[in-house]
């Protein structure tokens, strides 16, 4: 209740600077109460939303900008479909559930990849407060953010946090907290934002919200007497949630009497608009046709539509003080428009505001046209969708046996599925993608260090000239029920992680925290985590520092010929395992030939394993009995197309199918 205590006066700031500054917006002496018509309506007042949205009418007191952060599948997006219909910002039974999951990828995989924010109006009571007498009402801006829950895409919580006050931190009310839950929680913490707790899902029959509370308290110390419970399904509890944001998330803290000062949360290329900014206004206000320019490159613009998200672009023609919205300017290409920057008025320079820690890359792996004639389309392709996803580092590189492509960066492995999806999806791209490696530092003899991000670029004897290898780890959080205990550690062993800490979150679940080098958790691992645990297990990842490591380079050979799209860098005591796993992958995925073809691993001039794959024609038409002629040039033709689809390294033609078998071992 103390923030709306508050109101009173930053409303008489509000009053007074919008008298000197705003001309439409007239002074109103101070009243110790929200009771201006401008500020607040009577109960009574017809409830009608007015089509034009007068963002005037929204000072910083009567605006809210939260998050939903938890672990995956726990209803974030469900609870803010619910929130959006309390409010009226969409239609009940709109027939499109997570409706701010708007990418077909999103649809498809039901989960969150990018954040969405939306503004909704809801008038709430104040009284009680000592503000009103409780015949009044005041309107309030709500922004919401809804945030995706895997690990992969925390950078984009992260960043989404930097425009709110506060957060709804939901927890599936059976499944209590997970490793999600704790990683978000701690972001949220650490931003210093309001976390407001709301146990989600309680019609489940399995559902036990006390001892999900209990949790709650002993992990973060969060107050049960605090805790929301809720049913984004049934409904259930829904009521509570918009009013405890109003009352317990402070409003924004930005001035409005200083110079517009926005932080550019996030951009995207929209083919009739051109490059839309998300922003949030932390000083001063921006109004239709101001001229603005970015911190980072100095350049001017002016400004074409400014608005919200409700939840759709809805022009208001100004932002002001603490507001979250869009704005379309001039600029041609997002690369003029970098995430975090600060944008402000041409004309009166600011103090950047701290922006975000760049993006950083996990995982980096090859792309190449899988028709290596289409290397200009897939170039296309990929500037379109880094306009959109300016997340993933792009560089272009050579292969021997794939031609001309691409060096790609993501933020992790269900980052680089995404990506590929979206560029088969979104633009009809296909690729094939080369091992995901880590970037590992090399250090010479002659005390130099290099970062590798592809495996072919190291020299195939690496003894002779490498004095050091570092590998990147992470921080791993993994909660399991308290049985699983021995299976996982024998998993995390072999996986080379040590532990950290092991403590019990309740009777039955346990919360272990490991180091682990980050190419042991790239590939598989929670896959495998999931299927020891009978799927019960939750796991994050967050990155700590590089550790000296064994490492060396395993060459690929067919016919005694390296394939350097094949390379990769493996632990010298997994070498062995992982190179009779690829050569028996690669026996299994290349067909027989008109001619024998070995296949070895090698470290070095060292092969370290071998299979023969047996000469023998591919004879399409042996089951082709009799003279229709017309039938056998169909699949002579087949045969032919299937061809194209090969890359050649030397003589021997290797379908695409061989490289997606190298990314299942790590
Ligand atoms: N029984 C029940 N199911 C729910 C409730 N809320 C959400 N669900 C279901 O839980 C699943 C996950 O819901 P989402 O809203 O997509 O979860 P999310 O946290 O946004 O997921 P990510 O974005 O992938 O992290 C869906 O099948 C929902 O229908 C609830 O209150 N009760």
């Amino acid at each position: 209740m103390g923030y709306l205590h508050k109101a009173s006066k930053t409303l008489r700031q509000w009053k007074y600077m919008s008298s000197t500054s705003f001309s439409s917006f007239p002074f109103i002496p101070f009243t110790n109460r929200i009771t201006h018509p401008r500020f607040c309506s009577n109960s009574r007042q017809n409830n009608k939303e007015q089509n034009a949205i007068d963002l005037n009418q929204y000072p910083p007191e009567l605006v809210r900008n939260f998050s939903i952060i938890a672990h995956v599948d726990h209803g974030k997006s469900t609870l803010a479909d619910r929130l959006l219909e309390l409010t009226g910002t969409i239609k009940k039974g709109h027939g499109q559930p997570q409706y701010l999951d708007k990418l077909q990828v999103e649809r498809e995989r039901g989960i969150t990849v990018k954040a969405q924010t939306a503004t909704m109006f809801y008038k709430h009571s104040v009284n009680g407060d000592n503000i009103s007498d409780g015949k009044e009402s005041c309107k309030f801006l709500l922004n919401l953010v809804d945030t995706p829950g895997h690990v992969d895409f925390s950078y984009e919580v992260s960043r989404s946090l930097a425009a709110c006050q506060g957060v709804l931190l939901v927890v599936d009310a059976a499944q209590g907290v997970q490793a999600q839950t704790v990683a978000n929680f701690y972001l949220a913490f650490e931003s210093n934002l309001t976390i407001v707790p709301v146990i989600n899902k309680i019609d489940q029959p399995t559902a036990n919200p006390d001892l999900v509370k209990a949790q709650l308290k002993s992990m973060f110390d969060l107050d049960p007497s605090d805790v929301l419970l809720t049913s984004a399904k049934t409904g259930q509890g829904l009521e509570s949630i918009i009013p405890a944001v109003i009352e317990r998330i402070p409003p924004p803290s930005g001035s409005c009497n200083s110079p517009l000062r926005m932080l550019l949360l996030d951009s995207y290329y929209d083919e009739y608009k051109g490059v839309i900014c998300h922003v949030a206004v932390v000083d001063g206000a921006l109004r239709k046709g101001d001229k603005i320019s970015t911190v980072a490159t100095g350049q001017s613009y002016e400004v074409f539509d400014v608005g919200i998200m409700h939840p759709e672009l809805k022009p208001t023609g100004i932002l002001l003080t603490g507001q979250v919205g869009y704005v379309v300017s001039g600029m041609r290409s997002t690369k003029e428009a970098r995430i975090g920057d600060t944008i402000y008025h041409t004309k009166t320079a600011v103090e950047p505001l701290p922006g975000f820690k760049p993006a950083k890359h996990m995982v980096f792996s090859g792309l190449y046209p899988a028709d290596g004639s289409d290397f200009e389309a897939l170039n296309n392709a990929i500037e379109r969708l880094t306009c959109n996803d300016a997340s993933v580092s792009i560089a272009k590189e050579t292969s021997t046996a794939l031609g001309l492509g691409f060096r790609c960066g993501f933020l992790g492995l269900l980052h680089m599925d995404v990506f590929h999806q979206r560029l088969e999806q979104e633009y009809g791209a296909h690729v094939i993608s080369t091992v995901p490696t880590v970037p590992y530092i090399f250090e010479y003899s002659d005390g130099s260090k290099l970062e590798v991000q592809n495996p072919a670029t190291l020299p195939s004897n690496p003894k002779q000239k490498v004095i050091a290898c570092w590998e990147p780890t992470v921080l791993a959080t993994i909660i399991i029920p308290s049985e699983y205990v021995g299976p996982v550690i024998t998993l995390v062993s072999e996986r080379r992680g040590q532990q950290l800490e092991h403590s019990f979150i309740d009777s039955q679940r346990v919360f272990m925290k490991y180091r682990m080098p980050l190419k042991e958790i790239v590939i598989d691992f929670y896959n495998e985590l999931k299927s020891i645990t009978s799927g019960y297990a939750s796991f994050d990842y967050e990155d700590a520092d590089y550790q000296q490591s064994d490492l060396v380079k395993l060459d690929i050979l067919l016919n005694g010929q390296p394939v350097d799209a094949m390379a990769t860098i493996v632990h010298k005591v997994k070498a062995y395992r992982v190179g009779r796993e690829l050569v028996e992958k690669l026996k299994k995925a290349i067909d027989r030939q008109m001619f024998e073809i070995s296949i070895q691993a090698a470290i070095g001039s060292k092969i370290i394993s071998r299979e023969t794959i047996s000469a023998l024609r591919k004879n399409v038409l042996a089951k082709c009995y009799g003279g229709d002629v017309s039938r056998k040039r169909k699949l002579l033709e087949k045969q032919k197309e299937g061809k194209k689809r090969m890359k050649r390294v030397g003589s021997v033609d290797i379908p695409q199918e061989a490289f997606h078998e190298l990314l299942k071992v790590s």
